[in-house]
């Protein structure tokens, strides 16, 4: 449904976007990650046909950008970041409106109307002034806009962003269900949001794609830790744990009885069996041995320059 190849695009001397390559399959629902500035509505406006890429090739839908354009503004459904809406304009005026821009006929656009309307739960505030709606609202009279021609594809870039929880709740609902027969592009800085509602994750850093693939799988990817806690105080066993084979970074966790460490590795499981085989010994009570898996946080954090993902107490859940 979306297939980018080596896609760039500069501002003027800026690189917004550097050799971008993915592809989406039909009925995907993708999560679009990166720290503000990275090339996420770059890229969407480029996918839907409003800005031209310097290079690259790029089909939606079908068609092939830049020469379709039209054809991939018919095709794809796009809210951009901040929803360009008529506010004086009644919300069904408004939408008439967008359905004529986007060249549906008469018949058409009742029937568009009422559909889009139906799947953005807009019924009732129809005949309601769109700055008189609350953001929720408005967000939601930019998705209609976005589904009025039935668009395989959805382009939504930032939802969410600004609205009240409960507003939170029901957009993702929404788009959970468009979720079900659309091919979905999601950019958020909520992470929670992409957990909930996305199979896939692309993450863009400085106008590169660092990243893609399933949340779990990343983070599988990533170094993760092993938590051990004991009844009593290690004494000279503690520095058999830093000469385990497969640990690194073996730091000391405080707990009010008994002594903990946290162990970081890349092979858990192994890691794990020589834990027990030292516990064993060396006569020690252990009373607590877990695995402690990347948060997509700390996935996020490290393709993209922030904390590296390492394990603290804090990160962790607090103190033991
Ligand atoms: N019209 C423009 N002219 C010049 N620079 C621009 C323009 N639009 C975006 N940029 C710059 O290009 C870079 C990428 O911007 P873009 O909006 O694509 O990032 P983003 O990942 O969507 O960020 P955010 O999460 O803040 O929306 C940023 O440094 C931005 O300042």
């Amino acid at each position: 449904m979306i297939r980018v190849h080596r896609l760039s695009k500069s501002y003027g001397s800026f690189r917004a976007v550097q050799d971008v390559s993915f592809e989406i399959e039909r009925g995907e629902v993708v999560g679009f990650l990166g720290p503000n500035g990275a090339g996420k509505s770059t890229t969407m406006k480029v996918l839907c046909g409003y800005l031209v890429a310097d290079a690259g090739e790029v089909e939606v839908a079908g068609a092939k950008l830049p020469e379709q354009g039209p054809l991939a503004r018919a095709r794809v459904g796009y809210l951009p970041e901040s929803t360009p809406l008529y506010r004086a304009m009644r919300v069904d005026r408004f939408l008439d409106f967008a359905a004529r821009a986007k060249g549906l006929g008469r018949s058409e656009r009742r029937a568009a109307l009422a559909r889009a309307v139906a799947a953005a739960d807009l019924l009732g505030y129809l005949d309601r002034r769109i700055d008189q709606l609350s953001k929720g609202y408005r967000q939601r009279v930019g998705l209609a806009q976005a589904l009025l021609a039935d668009p395989d594809v959805l382009v939504l870039d930032e939802p969410t962003s600004g609205l009240d929880p409960n507003e939170v709740v029901r957009i993702r609902e929404l788009i959970r269900e468009l979720g079900r027969t659309k091919t979905v592009l999601l950019s958020t800085h909520v992470l929670g949001e992409v957990s909930e509602l996305c199979p896939r994750v692309l993450i863009l850093s400085g106008g590169r794609l660092v990243a893609d693939g399933a949340p779990h799988a990343l983070a599988a990817a990533r170094t993760s830790a092993l938590f051990v806690r004991f009844t009593a105080s290690l004494g000279s066993a503690r520095g058999s744990f830093d000469a385990l084979e497969g640990a690194f970074d073996v730091s000391d966790v405080p707990v009010t009885n008994g002594a903990a460490l946290r162990l970081r590795t890349d092979d858990p499981d192994g890691l794990a069996t020589r834990v027990l085989d030292l516990v064993r010994e060396r006569g020690l009570e252990l009373v607590e041995l877990r695995h402690e898996a990347p948060t997509l946080e700390q996935v996020f954090a490290a393709h993209t320059g922030g904390r590296d993902g390492r394990f603290d107490a804090v990160e962790a859940g607090g103190p033991v």
